[in-house]
């Protein structure tokens, strides 16, 4: 059997990941350069909704493949900040609030009619994953977050920048978003470098965290599709 790499060497082969994170899909470069319109926004943020909507389902899979206790009480702060405490709070909330400021209305972006198939083959993946794999495993694919922080600090920046109709409330998601996210992902490092001690664990998880650059990297090329009125139904 291989012996487990050195706890740096494992973290450095997570972490070479980040080449193939979502922050450099022509998208997110269109995206950040304020060379989309108004529609590609909107677009954009109504399929997006669907991978926010669908986080804390793929969370509670964690939690319900996870003997930890201690893991569980962490993760389940994960469906609280999404979902929030009490209606009219959370990530979701502040999710719908980003697609008002752009233009679109509650009921569409709930009701999914803008949702392109492509998006939704990739989130359910990520969430079939979840429900499938051992729980550190999932958690692993969920290092994107690792790659996350600094991105959407920059999209808050860029966007505010580019596009002088959004307004600093309306990104309130990110915003919020901003530290959370970096906390996260530092918390399910950590986690995931204690959990996975064999090779064959390491592997997976490092194999995880490609499968959700995948994951990302595809609901935009859908999402660019789309724009560009291939693949719309
Ligand atoms: O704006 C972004 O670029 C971005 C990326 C990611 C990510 O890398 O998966 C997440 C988020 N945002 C995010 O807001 C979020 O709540 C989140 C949860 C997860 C996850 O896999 O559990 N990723 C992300």
């Amino acid at each position: 059997m291989t012996d487990p790499l050195p706890r740096e060497d494992f973290l450095a082969a997570l972490q070479a990941l980040s080449s193939r994170y979502w922050g450099s899909h022509p998208f997110h470069v269109r995206m950040h350069a304020g060379h989309l319109t108004r529609e590609e926004l909107r677009t954009w943020a109504a399929n997006r909704w669907y991978y926010q909507s669908v986080l804390p389902l793929k969370d509670a899979a964690i939690v319900s493949n996870c003997p930890e206790p201690e893991v569980r009480r962490l993760w389940l702060e994960r469906i609280v900040y999404h979902d929030g405490a009490v209606e009219g709070e959370g990530g979701r909330e502040d999710w719908l609030r980003l697609c008002e400021a752009l233009g679109l209305t509650r009921a569409e972006v709930l009701d999914e009619r803008h949702v392109v198939p492509g998006v939704r083959f990739a989130v359910d993946a990520y969430v079939r994953f979840a429900q499938t794999r051992p729980w550190v495993i999932a958690v692993a694919a969920g290092l994107t977050e690792m790659f996350s922080g600094h991105l959407m600090r920059r999209r808050v920046v860029d966007v505010l920048a580019h596009y002088p109709w959004i307004e600093r409330a309306d990104l309130s998601y990110f915003t919020t978003r901003v530290d959370a996210v970096s906390a996260e992902g530092k918390q399910a490092v950590d986690l995931v470098l204690a959990h996975c001690v064999t090779r064959a664990d390491q592997d997976s998880a490092v194999a995880a965290l490609a499968f959700k650059c995948d994951v990302l990297w595809s609901m935009l090329s859908a999402i660019d599709h789309a724009c560009h009125g291939v693949g719309k139904r």
